[in-house]
């Protein structure tokens, strides 16, 4: 393994830590966060295609954001891990869509129609001011992000608490920034 790896795999444990305890320590933070990502979204075309996710753990729900998307007319979507070491599939998602549960414990929408995002809503264990995320190590954001800015344009926004920031992400050239965060109580532009 290489090094940067390992430091990633060191982070992780730590990272996960820090969001239980901003998981615990934030009621609200889903709201606040949403009417800030409703605002960093405002010039979103009516029409376009927002992915989303389907919180677990103690990942920041961007459930509320994702109703105020909709009730602007966003098409929403979800991801799906299809294999390892390919990037995720979308599924067209409503809020209140039925879902089933898909590959490592995540939820999937039961609507197997694919979409093409336009945004990405991405959780995260921990990020840095300069949009660099750490993940569950899987790499699928990273790949993911790559084919859709290969195809076109997309905006990638990383959704976290504030007290998921780090000072540096351990980086591997293969990661992919995003492009804004936002947290209960900041929007950051990153780059
Ligand atoms: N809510 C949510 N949905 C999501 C993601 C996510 O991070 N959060 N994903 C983001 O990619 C994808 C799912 N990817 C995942 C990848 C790994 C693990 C996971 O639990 N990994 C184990 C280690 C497993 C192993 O090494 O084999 C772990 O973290 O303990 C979870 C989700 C798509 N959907
Ligand atoms: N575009 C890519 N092409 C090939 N391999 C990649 C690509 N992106 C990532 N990888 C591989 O995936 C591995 C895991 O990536 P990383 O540790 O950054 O995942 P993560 O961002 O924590 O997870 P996730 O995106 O699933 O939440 C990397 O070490 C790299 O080997």
């Amino acid at each position: 393994m290489s090094a940067v790896k390992a430091d990633k795999r060191v982070a992780r444990d730590a990272a996960a830590a820090r969001r239980d305890a901003a998981h615990a320590a934030a009621p609200g933070a889903a709201e606040a966060a949403a009417e800030r990502l409703d605002a960093a979204l405002a010039d979103l075309p009516p029409g376009a295609t927002v992915s989303g996710y389907l919180a677990f753990r103690s990942e920041l729900d961007p459930a509320p954001a994702l109703t105020r998307l909709a009730a602007r007319g966003a098409a929403l979507c979800m991801p799906v891990v299809e294999a390892k070491g390919r990037p995720l599939v979308f599924r067209r998602w409503r809020p209140g869509a039925l879902t089933t549960m898909g590959v490592f414990g995540v939820e999937i929408p039961a609507d197997e129609t694919t979409l093409t995002p336009d945004v990405v809503i991405a959780p995260m264990l921990a990020f840095d001011r300069a949009g660099f995320r750490l993940g569950y190590g899987g790499g699928f954001y990273d790949r993911t992000l790559a084919a859709l800015r290969a195809a076109g344009a997309v905006r990638a926004i990383g959704f976290a608490y504030a007290g998921q920031e780090v000072a540096a992400v351990p980086r591997e050239p293969t990661d992919a920034r995003l492009d804004m965060i936002v947290t209960e109580s900041e929007l950051i532009r990153c780059g």
